[in-house]
């Protein structure tokens, strides 16, 4: 028996395409299903102004199959010297559609991010003014603070406050990890709100760790307990508008995942649509999965929904997808629920 399920083409609102030989490789598995994405500019060095960001979004524009239409929407890396003029400028020529703020230290290639956000006041009052969303990385990095309560701590020290002293300001909470990121969303209401990824929908602490250490599962933010797992599936496939998808398809080559200090990202590009359709149909809310990939996310930003379609069927037997993707960096390994999965697009 097969079963379908069309929904309009869906959006990832959070993705890392890298550059060169890995972009080569890793964009096609987007474009495949995704008619638009966020992407990250945490390249090295950082897109940091609109100057790069459109070098960026061209050296991505040549490197798509000529079958294939996708459109990247670019951001713009905040450091402490980001000149709120050049951000207005990228947002009024279409260039960038969102900054990203990363608090210095907290993930791949942050070390030119954000240590005191005093400095960045002013960018900060400028998108605000002009509606330009500001994406975050949402974990403190001071060091007495558990890696596992880094989001928790965020949302109460610096998002909060931030939000509190910049009105109007429209923020993204990128890959909510915890149910006080998700309360956090669903107690205010308006110019918020949060990417969920596919792992986080899948995974908890005990896959990295049970067993012995699982390098493929981990990603920052970290995965937490089952309950939280628990709250963003909640969040996830309950049609709230506030929640949409960015998968964080964040592709290293394995051997600098398989090493004694093992980057942090989880490469879901090429599985996502099939593993949340097996996800939320769990859930018995495989009419929420459009709502989730490809309504909610165009609604925060403002931008029109895909006219295209994708389609998903279910078949009896598991869908075969590819362990790894080759590239000329290295083999990238696709990331694997540890369950079948019967649909596939
Ligand atoms: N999510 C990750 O674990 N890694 C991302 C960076 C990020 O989104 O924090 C990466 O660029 O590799
Ligand atoms: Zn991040
Ligand atoms: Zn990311």
């Amino acid at each position: 028996m097969t079963q379908s399920l069309t929904i309009r083409r869906p959006d990832d609102w959070h993705l890392h395409l890298r550059d060169g030989a890995m972009m080569q490789a890793v964009l096609p598995e987007t474009a495949r299903h995704f008619a638009r994405a966020i992407v990250m500019p945490n390249l090295v060095p950082p897109v940091v102004t609109a100057a790069q960001a459109a070098a960026y979004r061209d050296r991505i524009l040549s490197a798509l199959p000529e079958d294939m239409a996708f459109r990247p929407l670019m951001t713009l890396y905040m450091t402490e010297d980001t000149d709120p003029a050049d951000v207005a400028r990228a947002h009024a020529d279409g260039i960038a559609t969102a900054v990203k703020l990363y608090p210095a230290g907290a993930t791949t290639n942050s070390a030119s991010g954000v240590r005191d956000f005093d400095k960045v006041r002013a960018v900060l009052e400028k998108m605000a003014e002009i509606g330009m969303p500001l994406c975050m990385h949402g974990e403190v990095t001071t060091h007495d603070v558990d890696i596992f309560d880094r989001e928790a701590v965020f949302i109460e020290t610096v998002l909060d406050p931030l939000r509190r002293a910049t009105p109007g300001l429209r923020v993204v909470m990128e890959h909510i990890t915890t149910a006080q990121a998700a309360d956090y969303v669903r107690a205010n209401d308006t110019g918020l709100g949060a990417t969920i990824t596919t792992h986080h929908l899948i995974i908890n602490r005990n896959h990295i760790l049970v067993g012995g250490i699982k390098p493929h599962y981990y990603c920052l933010p970290v995965a937490k307990r089952e309950e939280h797992r628990k709250a963003l599936v909640t969040a996830a496939t309950s049609g709230d508008a506030r929640f949409f998808l960015g998968t964080d398809s964040a592709p290293h080559p394995d051997h600098l995942k398989e090493h004694a200090c093992g980057c942090a990202g989880c490469f879901t590009a090429t599985n996502t649509m099939p593993l949340l359709a097996h996800v939320f149909e769990a859930e018995g809310a495989l009419d929420r999965l459009e709502a989730f990939a490809s309504l909610n996310g165009p609604g925060f930003y403002g931008l029109p929904v895909n006219d295209t379609t994708l389609t998903l069927t279910k078949s009896d037997t598991p869908t075969a997808f590819p362990e790894k993707i080759g590239s000329e960096a290295g083999p990238v390994t696709v990331f694997d629920p540890g369950f079948p999965v019967y649909w596939s697009v």
